[in-house]
């Protein structure tokens, strides 16, 4: 699989957009269902090894980048001995082909004197029979050690850079997180071949090149000097290379789908329902629907009458890219030519023969040097032209490994501290819209515009409005996510743009309407509340139950150890249908057929209520359940939409209780409980602020218009 993908990745490096439908441009196929459509290359770009201007210039930008990651792998303490090791490794074992290639050409020295005098050279050879033994016993030896390098080295890397990468992605921001092109680079920065990182297969890349480079002089220089007293040698030499390496490019130019931009679909109406009936029967979802409909004998007939109209036509994209590329080779006019061709040092062999007979014993000696060097040689080309191939792929996801680093985030830093007096925290911050506007990154839409509201110290707020009205982005504006495109947001006076981020973000707990469950057992999702006291395990508790959430987690199998959907499924094979649970989890009988013999593990269901109470729970840990809390202002997003009457009015009773005299802003649908008990109620609708007041003044406005 590794393979396959490092096969067919996709090379991005032409500029623009790829239109199928352009056919001075294109080349179309069919391939049985499938329409497949290549970008003509020029005929030049076909020939291994030559790259174009621009290739060269996307290389000199992405060298430096190999360069630096090399010194950051030398760098790391517990790496550089390794590395050291490994690469002595890989060079003497890629001087070994030449040292065998010595050995070989001796023992022809050796023929060709015992053809002339008659005698052989006992102790030479001798020498040379333990110096071809000895060699291939070091080859064992080396490659033995590189084995033993390879877990050690490669694991290393593998949690070094895994460092890297979790920075680069945990310090992004949200308008620069959701950016589609950051997430193309954070994607292609850790993709990894086989499970390697990047890193790894970076320094396998270059040391494999290097050591095949080597491998080709060392062997072409040993064969050229021992051929040079050879009759004919030389070119006996000449011709089996040429041959090979037009072996190598004819088989390049048959991977039509290797490089290049290419795209394939299928138009053919009945091979997608086809598609579809699989699903349909192999997919649980579908079930109930599909035999309370008593679909069973329709779909039958339907799959059986489809599969005929398909006929051999039907299969899979790759399958039957396979199947074409197989066909393709066929008899063309170079393959006989290259056949022939195959055949000459043979041929040159025999003519050489037949004129000198006295010279057989050395020429079939040179013969077979020759073609075996050269089909090791070959190996060793195709295999350079292989690396460098990807080689530049690869450099630029080293550069874009270093470069997400480096992504400036859209929210910029402030440099105030904030508060000036933690004290003050206790009583509330004031908060004050100027004049806001604001659109989501790619919308055209407004979603607030020109609002202007004042909360003073320790104040509670109520925003109203329906549907879509603009809520939660007051309250997404208030700690950063996205900053406003006009106006100003001052918190205790000050523009929140000027604060250091961390502290503003400290200094407001907020508890959004679409909260998130992370994917850690639920004591550190109440925990993640407040990182300071993540050990504390009174509070956490004490948050639990303020947030009544402790007496259905207590209730769950690993109580607050419990992970609600682990991010680290089990693997068995061949369970008995009996096993109900494995490992004391329930066991997820519908997920193995997408995964063969591997199963996961179901995730524990939660009501939506219970949800958000583990929700609420996280933000009390933050900011009511002690005094020493460095909040100042708490947001509340529909705190009680999915709870029940009982439950929202605990909720908000608790909720004063707790805040003691912090400045707290709510949303909500409707008046009622809440509003009540406002300072001030922001009534929004379609992006605006339409009334300010109390409950009693706007119900009062509200009944004089009636
Ligand atoms: N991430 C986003 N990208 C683009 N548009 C968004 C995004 N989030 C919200 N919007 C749009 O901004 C407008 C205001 O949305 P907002 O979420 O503030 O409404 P709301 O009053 O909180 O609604 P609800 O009561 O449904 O929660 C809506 O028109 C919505 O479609």
């Amino acid at each position: 699989m590794g393979h396959m993908r490092r096969r067919f990745k996709a090379r991005s490096s032409r500029k623009g957009t790829f239109n199928p439908d352009d056919a001075t441009r294109v080349k179309h196929t069919r391939v049985g269902v499938w329409d497949l459509y290549q970008e003509i290359t020029p005929e030049l770009e076909k020939i291994p090894g030559s790259s174009k201007y621009e290739r060269y210039l996307e290389l000199r930008r992405d060298l430096p980048f190999v360069w630096l990651m090399l010194k950051d792998i030398s760098s790391m303490r517990s790496c550089w001995l390794l590395l050291c090791c490994y690469i002595c490794v890989e060079l003497a074992l890629s001087l070994i082909p030449a040292a065998n290639l010595w050995f070989k050409g001796q023992l022809l020295t050796i023929v060709q004197k015992a053809v002339e005098s008659r005698t052989v050279d006992r102790n030479l050879l001798m020498e040379v029979t333990f110096g071809a033994i000895v060699c291939k016993l070091i080859t064992r030896l080396l490659q033995w050690i590189k084995g033993r390098l390879f877990w050690p080295l490669s694991s290393r890397l593998k949690q070094h850079f895994a460092v890297h990468l979790f920075h680069a992605r945990a310090r992004l921001d949200v308008p620069t997180f959701e950016n589609e092109s950051v997430q193309a680079q954070l994607e292609s920065a850790s993709s990894s071949v086989g499970g390697h990182s990047v890193a790894w297969t970076t320094l396998t890349m270059v040391t494999g090149i290097a050591s095949t480079a080597i491998q080709l002089i060392s062997q072409s220089s040993v064969l050229w000097h021992t051929l040079s007293n050879q009759m004919d040698g030389r070119m006996l030499a000449m011709v089996a290379l040429i041959q090979s390496i037009s072996e190598v490019i004819r088989w390049q130019s048959q991977q039509p789908l290797r490089d290049g931009v290419w795209a394939a679909t299928t138009k053919n109406q009945a091979y997608i329902k086809l598609q579809g009936l699989k699903r349909i029967v192999t997919f649980a979802e579908h079930r109930k629907e599909f035999v309370a409909g008593n679909l069973t004998g329709y779909a039958i007939s339907l799959f059986k009458q489809l599969t005929a109209t398909v006929g051999s036509d039907a299969g899979e994209f790759w399958e039957l890219q396979n199947r074409m590329a197989r066909h393709e080779r066929s008899i063309t006019p170079t393959w006989i030519f290259q056949a022939a061709m195959a055949e000459m040092p043979q041929i040159v062999f025999a003519l050489r023969a037949v004129q000198y007979p006295a010279s057989i014993p050395v020429s079939l000696t040179t013969l077979h040097l020759v073609t075996q060097t050269v089909s090791t040689f070959t190996f060793s080309f195709w295999r350079l032209i292989e690396q460098t191939g990807s080689i530049a792929d690869q450099m630029a996801t080293v550069r874009k490994l270093y470069d997400v680093l480096k992504v400036p985030n859209q929210v910029v830093d402030g440099t105030v501290p904030f508060p000036e007096d933690e004290q003050k925290l206790k009583t509330g911050v004031s908060l004050e819209f100027r004049n806001v506007s604001f659109q989501y990154p790619g919308s055209l839409e407004y979603a607030l515009h020109d609002v202007s509201f004042k909360l003073e110290q320790g104040q509670l707020c109520v925003i109203v409005g329906s549907n879509g009205s603009g809520k939660s982005t007051i309250l997404k504006l208030i700690v950063r996510l996205y900053d406003s495109l006009e106006g100003e947001i001052l918190i205790d006076g000050k523009d929140i743009r000027t604060l250091k981020l961390a502290d503003l973000r400290q200094a407001i707990s907020v508890l959004f309407q679409d909260y998130t469950h992370f994917p850690l057992s639920v004591r550190d999702n109440i925990a993640f509340g407040d990182p300071a006291h993540a050990e504390d395990e009174e509070r956490i508790r004490l948050a639990a139950r303020l947030g009544g959430s402790e007496e259905f987690i207590n209730k769950l199998p690993d109580g607050f150890n419990t992970y609600l959907d682990r991010p680290v499924k089990d693997y068995y094979g061949g369970l008995p249908e009996g096993t109900k649970t494995l490992f004391g989890r329930p066991v997820d009988y519908s997920t193995v057929r997408g995964a063969g013999e591997m199963l996961s593990n179901k995730s524990i269901g939660l009501s939506g209520g219970q949800m958000q109470r583990l929700a609420v729970s996280r933000t009390f840990m933050r900011s009511v359940v002690s005094d020493d809390s460095k909040v100042g202002l708490l947001l509340f997003d529909e705190p009680s939409a999915s709870l029940d009457p009982t439950a929202e009015h605990d909720l908000f009773a608790r909720l004063r209780d707790l805040r003691g005299n912090k400045t707290m802003l709510f949303s909500s649908h409707r008046f009622g409980n809440l509003t009540r008990h406002a300072d001030l109620i922001l009534y929004m609708n379609d992006s605006r602020i339409i009334e300010t007041g109390t409950h009693d003044e706007l119900l009062k406005r509200q009944g004089d218009m009636h």
